[in-house]
C-alpha cells in the first residue's frame, strides 16, 4: 500500500545574502550580490501510513516549518523526491490540495475585516462542498469548538484561541483526509487547547483523519499523537512511535533534592550541586536555592546515593515526564 506521506532524501537550501562589512562591501553587495547557502533540511527520509498522527518535534529553526511548507506545496525542497497522498505537492494539483488542511498557528487564512462566516462560506464554493455537508460539519465543528458566538464577527475582533479554532473549522470543512497542523494552539487557554486536541482525536476516529501535527507544547503531542519524529539542525533524530519513544525515556527518572535542616538549607544544598556537577551524565532541571531537581539516568542513582550522607538530604525520586525527557535530549545535541 502507498504511503500517506513518503520522503527521500530531501533536502532544503535557503541562499543567504552574504554578510558585508562597512559602506564599500555593502554597496558592492547591492550591485552585485552573493549569496551564502544555507542547510535547513539535510537528507530527510521518512514515511507515514494512512490514519497515521504524527507529532513532528524539534527545537526553535530545526525545520519543521520548512518541512511542513514542503509537504503541503507552499515550497519546493532543493533535492529528493516527496509524494503526499500519491502527489507531488509542489504542483499544487487541485485534487491534492482537495485532499488536505492547513492550519498555521500564528498565520490567517480568514478575511481579517470581514465576519468569520463569509470566509467559510467562501471556502464552501471553493471546494464545492454540498450543502447538507457543509451545514451539518458546521454545526459539529461549531459545538465541538464552542463557536457558536463567534462566526458572525469580524475576524480582527476574534481572541487568539478563538480565531485558531475559526482557522480550524475552515481548513476541516471540506473533510480533507490529512491535516498539517504548525503550532496550532501557541498562546492558547487550556480549555481551547483541550477543545482542539479532544475534536482532532473525534475525527481521526471517526473519519480516519491523519494528522502531522507540530508543536512547542508537547501536551499536543502526547495527546493526540500515536507517532513521533524528531527533528534537530535538519536531521531526523528520532522516527517511531510514541511509545517506542517513552521506553527510551524510561532510562532516566527525576530526583529532587532538599536538606531536612531547614537552617542548612541553602549551604547544605550548595554542597550537594557542587558534587553533583561532577557528574557528567546529569542534567539539572530546576535549580532552586531551598530545592534542585535533576534529570538522572537509573544506573548512576546508586552512586549518587553512596556520595550523600544518610539523613541529611531528602532525595525523592520520581519518573521524569515527557516535555523535561525531550529537553534533556535537545539539550545533549546541543552539545554535540
Ligand atoms: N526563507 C528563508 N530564508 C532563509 N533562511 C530560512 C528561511 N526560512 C527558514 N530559514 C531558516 O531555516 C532554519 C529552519 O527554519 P524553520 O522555520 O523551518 O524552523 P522551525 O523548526 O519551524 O523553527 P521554530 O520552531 O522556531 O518555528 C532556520 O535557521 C531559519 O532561520
Amino acid at each position: 500500500m502507498e504511503a500517506l506521506i513518503d520522503l527521500q532524501s530531501v533536502c532544503k537550501d535557503y541562499y543567504l545574502a552574504g554578510e558585508t562589512e562597512g559602506i564599500a562591501q555593502w554597496c558592492k553587495q547591492l550591485i552585485k550580490p552573493t549569496y551564502v547557502p544555507f542547510q535547513a533540511l539535510s537528507s530527510i527520509d521518512f514515511r507515514v501510513k494512512a490514519g497515521a498522527a504524527v507529532g513532528f518535534i524539534g527545537p526553535n529553526g530545526a525545520g519543521k516549518s520548512s518541512l511542513i511548507k514542503i509537504l503541503c506545496g507552499i515550497q519546493k525542497p532543493s533535492s529528493g523526491t516527496v509524494r503526499v497522498l500519491g502527489f507531488d505537492p509542489s504542483r499544487r494539483e487541485r485534487a491534492f490540495l482537495k485532499q488536505i488542511g492547513v492550519v498555521f498557528g500564528h498565520k490567517t487564512s480568514l478575511w481579517w475585516d470581514l465576519p468569520v462566516k463569509i470566509s467559510l462560506n467562501t471556502y464552501k464554493e471553493i471546494y464545492n462542498i454540498n450543502d447538507d455537508d457543509y451545514r451539518t460539519r458546521l454545526v459539529e465543528l461549531t459545538e465541538a469548538l464552542n463557536l457558536s458566538k463567534v462566526l458572525h464577527k469580524p475576524v480582527r475582533n476574534l481572541s487568539l484561541g478563538e480565531r485558531v479554532k475559526c482557522e480550524l473549522t475552515l481548513n476541516l470543512l471540506h473533510a480533507p483526509k490529512l491535516i498539517f497542523l504548525d503550532e496550532p494552539t501557541v498562546g492558547l487557554d487550556v480549555t481551547s487547547k483541550y477543545e482542539i486536541r479532544r475534536y482532532l482525536n473525534y475525527k481521526r476516529k471517526e473519519d480516519n483523519l491523519s494528522v502531522f501535527l507540530t508543536s512547542h507544547d508537547l501536551g499536543d503531542i502526547e495527546s493526540c499523537c500515536d507517532d513521533a519524529i524528531i527533528i534537530d539542525k535538519g536531521k531526523i533524530r528520532f522516527d517511531g512511535s510514541m511509545r517506542e519513544l517513552s521506553a527510551n525515556f524510561k532510562a532516566n527518572i527525576k530526583l529532587t533534592v532538599s536538606t531536612q535542616d531547614p537552617a542548612w538549607s541553602e549551604r547544605g544544598l550548595l554542597e550537594f550541586k557542587e558534587i553533583i556537577g561532577r557528574f557528567s551524565n546529569i542534567s539539572v532541571l530546576n535549580d532552586g536555592a531551598h530545592q534542585a531537581t535533576y534529570l538522572v539516568p537509573k544506573a548512576s542513582l546508586s552512586s549518587i546515593f553512596e556520595m550523600f550522607r544518610e539523613g541529611v538530604y531528602d532525595l525523592e525520586v520520581s519518573p521524569v515526564d515527557f516535555e523535561n525527557n525531550v529537553v534533556n535530549l535537545f539539550k545533549t545535541w546541543s552539545g554535540e
